[in-house]
């Protein structure tokens, strides 16, 4: 008892593990995971498309969240793939409802970013091409 209570406020060490870990698990999922890698190149090429056209920093800053939170769903839909992989390595109706609804999160998210960079984007598109 009271070692957690002796620990520093904030410690540059644990600070690093942290990242280090989560750095370790975006890897994996750049290696692994087809759609994570589809999602961070379509994310990038929104990010050289907005610099581009001159978009203002608050339109970006609204790419930049539905960009991030795409590529974190993605993240976090991984994690639940291998939660159900540990738990059961037969079919299982169960494992497939667990599945399909967080890859549904990530798609309805996907959409809406979709949705979300046309609105942004489109308008700057139309006055370049009508100058
Ligand atoms: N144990 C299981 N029982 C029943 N259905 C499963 C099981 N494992 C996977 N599935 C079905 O196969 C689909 C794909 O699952 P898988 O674990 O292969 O993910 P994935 O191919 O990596 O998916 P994504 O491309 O979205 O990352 C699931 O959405 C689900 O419908």
């Amino acid at each position: 008892m009271g070692s957690k209570n002796r620990r520093k406020f904030v410690s540059w060490s644990r600070l690093k593990k942290s990242f280090v870990y989560a750095s370790n698990g975006i890897v994996y999922t750049l290696k692994h995971e087809q759609n994570f890698r589809v999602h961070l190149t379509v994310g990038a090429v929104i990010f050289i498309l907005a610099q581009v056209l001159r978009i203002p920093l608050e339109k970006q800053a609204i790419l930049a969240v539905v960009i991030g939170g795409v590529l974190a769903l993605e993240l976090i839909n991984t994690a639940i793939e291998h939660v159900v992989d540990l738990m059961i390595d037969t079919y299982d109706e169960r494992a497939k409802i667990i599945k399909d609804t967080a890859a549904g999160a990530v798609f309805i998210f996907s959409a809406t970013a979709v949705i979300v960079g046309i609105l942004i984007l489109l308008p700057y598109i139309i006055a370049l091409f009508s100058r």
